[in-house]
């Protein structure tokens, strides 16, 4: 029998346990991840929504920024929600002075781009990647940021459908690696995670 994947889950700060509950309802076995032993325990990686340069400052004091840097260039799948996003970006506007991203994704993110008079709020998203289109997507966005610009290995996932911020992309793959800017992890709707978990198995 071939062993089951571990997926860690980043934990020094952000929902971690929200994604472990997702991630053991759909039978993955699962380990937060807050050393570098501890990441080269896992096989892919979730990194969380919560606060990026929160979590910049702490994988620098953690001693984790180098580590996981390697493991994502080396191919590791990993999975960033919000803050994750941020982190898994080459690029990021609006961030802190100094700020730094785990990066390997070809993308440029905008930190709180959705504008302070919208914090938080919840959209239908059509994602066709994650198989049938029906029902669509709900979304959760807190202080999210979207994707500004993309490379030509990133895949674009879902937009915002309508409003003032209609056509902002805000799921993206390249290859092992999957961004969202929105949080699947508190709606109940596994989909997201388990097209990781797909994404993970084919790594
Ligand atoms: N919900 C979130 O992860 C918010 C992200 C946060 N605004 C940041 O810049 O890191």
């Amino acid at each position: 029998m071939v062993p089951q994947p571990t997926v860690g889950v980043l934990a020094l700060q952000g929902d971690v346990r929200e994604h472990q509950r997702v991630l053991t309802g759909l039978g993955a076995a699962t380990l937060a991840v807050r050393t570098p032993g501890e990441l080269d325990r896992v096989d892919a990686l979730i990194i969380p929504g919560g606060e990026s340069t929160t979590m910049w400052r702490l994988a620098r004091t953690f001693g984790l920024l180098e580590p996981l840097r390697q493991r994502v260039a080396s191919g590791m799948p990993a999975y960033g929600s919000c803050a994750g996003m941020i982190m898994l970006a080459d690029r990021i506007e609006g961030g802190v002075t100094g700020q730094e991203t785990i990066g390997g994704m070809d993308v440029t993110v905008r930190r709180n781009a959705f504008g302070r008079q919208v914090d938080s709020f919840e959209a239908d998203l059509d994602f066709p990647a994650l198989g049938a289109t029906v029902p669509p997507l709900r979304a959760v966005f807190i202080r999210a940021p979207w994707v500004e610009k993309v490379g030509d290995g990133v895949d674009v996932l879902a937009r915002v459908a309508t409003g003032a911020s209609a056509g902002r992309i805000v799921a993206v793959r390249q290859g092992p690696l999957l961004a969202t800017s929105f949080h699947p992890e508190l709606t109940g709707d596994a989909r997201v995670h388990a097209l990781f978990l797909d994404i993970v198995k084919e790594a």
